[in-house]
């Protein structure tokens, strides 16, 4: 049994300043039981301990880290950027770098705004939505989580779906009351609400391929459907790209599956691992935005210079070597989730997996999975001692059934082989 005696202290002393010992509900082990580890660093495909043990990480820091951990070009981005000082609270070219990075992988984003996180910028995004249509209702999709704004958190994914807190304490009811939960994939129970509620509904928001209840890919004419009905009944398409955007392809699903957005948000990826989100689109909509227009919008640290350099190496680098870099993740990815997926039905024992390149989750179960409530069927208990058993082998999961896999660039034939390896002593164990 490998050595967690640092972790445990530093999680002794967490729990006693924050909530759960963690700053984000989603780093707790609550639902797969175990210990969570203390990173003290991370490099290319793997996260150190606090007491010296090695992980092969597959959560990325839940994202963002699609080109290894502690990449030089991103890391001396950082570096160069700091010694120049670390925000101005002033406009800089480095923006509208990053901004013309993002046009050039988003075409279809004719106008954007910075922002410090995927929370804001969802929330924006929906406040742009309601302003162009003079509407108050939105719609969204049972298990997409599109962060922890006070009109998304209903029936959202993520650390909701995986401790079972559905609709939010503190989410007063006249707000929550204003988002309808449909659920994905569905497009008769879009085509009911819009019937239900005419001119009231301001926008259709989704993960266009779920990744917050563990992967979901959308149906045949899926995303399709969603971008007729929306048009038809004036309402704005927003597709949260936070998770797939420059992940799924450089465009990200916008561009694998050919959409037309009004309203795009990104995060993770575009920060290259610091803080930083966007929401953009169509400009008669973006234009709304303060100091043109009437929908208030700010942020101190919105655009900071550290973010945008580590978001220009990252994406900059994506862009540049796109050929390779797609094409591998898909290979490196397929390989992973097939391998495992092979270990255990070697063993007998029951996998779905829902893979769309480099994001996929190994739901425990034996029925397709296509939506929240499916997803919901599967077996926790299940994914918990495999989880646990991955952990000690040195491969690190995320701690959820209700969450998608990552892996990056730094990833090679030595972690899909030391993986594949890890998986078959799990499905052993459970066996024997
Ligand atoms: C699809 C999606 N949207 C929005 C968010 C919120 O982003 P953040 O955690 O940066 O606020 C996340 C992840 O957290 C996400 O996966
Ligand atoms: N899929 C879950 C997330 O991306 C969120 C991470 C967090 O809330 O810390």
């Amino acid at each position: 049994m490998a050595v967690h005696e640092r972790s445990r202290q530093l999680q002794q002393r967490a729990e006693k300043l924050f909530p759960g010992g963690v700053n984000s509900p989603v780093r707790g082990f609550r639902s797969v039981g175990g210990e969570p580890p203390f990173v003290a660093r991370a490099e290319g495909a793997y996260l150190y301990d606090a007491d010296g043990n090695r992980y092969i990480d597959y959560f990325g820091s839940w994202g963002p880290m699609i080109l290894g951990h502690a990449f030089p070009p991103v890391v001396e981005a950082i570096e160069r950027a700091a010694r120049n000082s670390a925000s101005f609270g002033a406009s800089t070219g480095a923006e509208g770098d990053l901004g013309e990075l993002v046009q050039a992988c988003y075409p279809g984003i004719e106008k954007m705004r910075f922002v410090s996180s995927g929370t804001e910028a969802t929330m924006s995004a929906i406040r742009v939505a309601r302003a162009a249509t003079g509407r108050k209702r939105i719609i969204k999709f049972e298990g997409c989580y599109h962060g922890h704004s006070d009109g998304l958190l209903v029936k959202a994914g993520s650390g909701v779906a995986t401790l079972g807190i559905p609709g939010s304490a503190g989410v007063p009811e006249e707000v929550a009351s204003l988002t309808l939960a449909l659920p994905f994939n569905d497009l008769d129970a879009v085509v009911e609400a819009f019937e239900q509620y005419p001119g009231e509904i301001a926008a259709v928001i989704l993960e266009p391929v779920v990744g917050n209840a563990g992967c979901i890919p959308p149906g045949e004419g899926y995303l399709d459907g969603l971008r007729k009905l929306t048009s038809r009944h004036g309402a704005l398409f927003i597709v949260d790209e936070v998770m797939t955007g420059f992940r799924l392809a450089l465009g990200g699903v916008i561009e694998l599956y050919g959409i037309d957005a009004d309203l795009v948000t990104l995060g993770k990826i575009i920060g290259g691992g610091l803080p930083c989100g966007l929401f953009g689109g169509k400009r008669e909509f973006m234009d709304l935005l303060a100091p043109l227009g009437p929908v208030y919008q700010a942020g101190t640290l919105s655009g900071n210079p550290l973010a945008m350099a580590a978001g220009i190496a990252t994406v900059g680098y994506l862009r540049e070597h796109a050929v390779e870099v797609y094409p591998k993740l898909e290979e490196t990815s397929k390989a992973v989730a097939e391998g495992v997926a092979a270990e255990a039905a070697n063993a007998g024992i029951a996998i779905m997996t829902n893979r769309v390149g480099a994001m996929w989750t190994w739901f425990f179960g034996d029925s397709a999975v296509t939506n929240y409530s499916e997803a919901a069927r599967s077996d926790t208990a299940a994914f918990a001692a495999f989880h646990r058993s991955m952990l000690e082998s040195g491969v690190w999961l995320p701690p959820s059934q209700f969450e998608a896999a990552f892996l990056g660039t730094a990833h090679g034939q030595v972690e899909i082989e030391a993986t594949i390896a890890a998986a078959r002593a799990a499905f052993a164990a459970v066996t024997a």
